[in-house]
């Protein structure tokens, strides 16, 4: 397993070692022990979740308040993504920061997202399958969102390269996302 920290130094892209064969691949796609020794990071994981979603869906930036924030780790099984994560902890040197990473069926490459930092994906192909643990159980009362496009984060989606036009959006992320600066972090 390779470990890789990204421009937020506390997220990783984990490339785990796969082994291919005349059959196709095998791959650990989680081992505690493994993980725990090459990222540092013991949290216990508690929940798993799998989304299913179409070319240009966008998903985020989502995040839990203490103390319910959630560690992530996340990789796709079908298709492609741009992931991205944003530091939202005031008191991080990299306040504001983001920092993203193509996560596909064929690169096998997971994220680790601390709790603490908001999180969110596009689609690069027609589908993708996008399974991650969490660190804290789902709760919808501590869950906020941030909007995709806050031009004080500047997240260089790959959308025009995707051919995707406009982002799809549910209702929550087109209305109750927030701009950073006005944010309940
Ligand atoms: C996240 C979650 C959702 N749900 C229910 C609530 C809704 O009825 C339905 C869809 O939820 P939502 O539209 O919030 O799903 P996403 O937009 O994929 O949300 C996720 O998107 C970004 C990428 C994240 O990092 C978070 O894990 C999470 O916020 O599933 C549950 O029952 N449990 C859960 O853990």
């Amino acid at each position: 397993m390779q470990v890789t920290p990204l421009a937020i130094a506390d997220v990783l892209l984990i490339e785990p070692k796969v082994f291919g064969d005349a059959r196709g691949f095998f791959f650990e796609s989680f081992n505690q022990e493994a993980f725990t020794r090459a990222t540092g990071v013991s949290l216990p994981f508690v929940q798993d979740n799998h989304s299913r979603s179409r070319r240009g869906v966008l998903r985020g930036l989502h995040y839990q308040l203490a103390p319910k924030a959630q560690g992530k780790l996340v990789r796709v099984t079908s298709g492609a993504v741009f992931d991205v994560a944003v530091d939202i902890r005031r008191d991080s040197p990299t306040f504001g920061r983001w920092a993203g990473s193509v996560l596909s069926a064929d690169n096998h490459h997971q994220l680790w997202i601390p709790p603490g930092l908001a999180h969110g994906f596009v689609v690069l192909t027609d589908t993708a399958d996008f399974l991650y643990k969490t660190t804290d159980y789902y709760s919808p009362a501590h869950e906020r969102a941030i909007r995709w496009d806050d031009p004080a984060i500047g997240i260089e989606w790959p959308l025009a390269a995707h051919g995707i036009a406009q982002p799809v959006l549910s209702d929550k992320d087109q209305t109750g996302a927030r701009l950073l600066a006005e944010a309940d972090i």
